[in-house]
């Protein structure tokens, strides 16, 4: 029996005292890509935010490669890149040292990597500016070139297409792609169409 890298079962979790989603499951390999749809408030943000282990899941299990998360919560944080509604920049510290902070965090500092993902989502000519000074797309820009600078398996995207222009937004699914084609997988929770992407609508 082949095991899926990321196997989520019966998960469930509570919000305010209410439940947010309930039972859900769903498998996910190398090279894929999952959109989180529905209406605002169904719980995409919540969902992703249980897969990080950033809230309590009250039933289910996540499972990478086979082994529950909760056994290893350290090594699963390091399989993820996050980008969420706040981007979690550093305001006064350049787009590049933002980078570079979060590649030494993961024990990931390879330069090319961060010249690569500025160079793809068009931050080179604003590397070394800091961070408060960018606009609200510009910030987008530099947290998703964060993440493509990370080398981790697995992104948990928060409505990443938000504030991006269509060059940006090109960028993305450009950046998307190549890795899932190195063999990564990402969840998005989305309310616009992303290329490639299998659905799970949460209405
Ligand atoms: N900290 C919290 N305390 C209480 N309720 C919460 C909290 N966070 C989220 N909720 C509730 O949980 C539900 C799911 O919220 P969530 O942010 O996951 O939805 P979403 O699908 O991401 O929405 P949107 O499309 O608006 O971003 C909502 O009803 C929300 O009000």
């Amino acid at each position: 029996m082949t095991i899926a890298l990321l196997e989520v079962s019966g998960l469930s979790c509570r919000r305010g005292g209410r439940r947010v989603f309930d039972a859900l499951s769903f498998t996910l390999n190398a090279g894929e890509l999952l959109a989180l749809t529905g209406r605002n408030g169904s719980g995409k943000t919540t969902l992703l935010r249980a897969l990080a282990l950033l809230v309590p899941a009250d039933k289910g299990s996540i499972r990478w490669r086979g082994q529950d998360v909760s056994d290893d919560r350290e090594g699963w944080r390091g399989e993820l890149a996050w980008l969420g509604h706040l981007e979690g920049l550093k305001g006064d510290l350049t787009v590049a040292e933002n980078i570079a902070v979060a590649q030494r965090l993961r024990g990931q500092a390879e330069a090319a990597d961060l010249d690569i993902a500025l160079t793809a989502f068009g931050l080179a000519k604003l590397a070394q500016r800091p961070v408060r000074t960018l606009s609200a797309g510009q910030r987008r820009r530099a947290a998703l070139a964060r993440v493509a600078a990370s080398r981790a398996t697995t992104w948990l995207l928060d409505e990443p297409l938000n504030a991006l222009d269509a060059a940006a937004r090109e960028a993305l699914q450009t950046a998307l792609a190549a890795h899932l084609a190195a063999g990564g997988l990402a969840i998005a929770a989305t309310h616009a169409p992303l290329a490639g992407a299998r659905v799970l609508d949460m209405s």
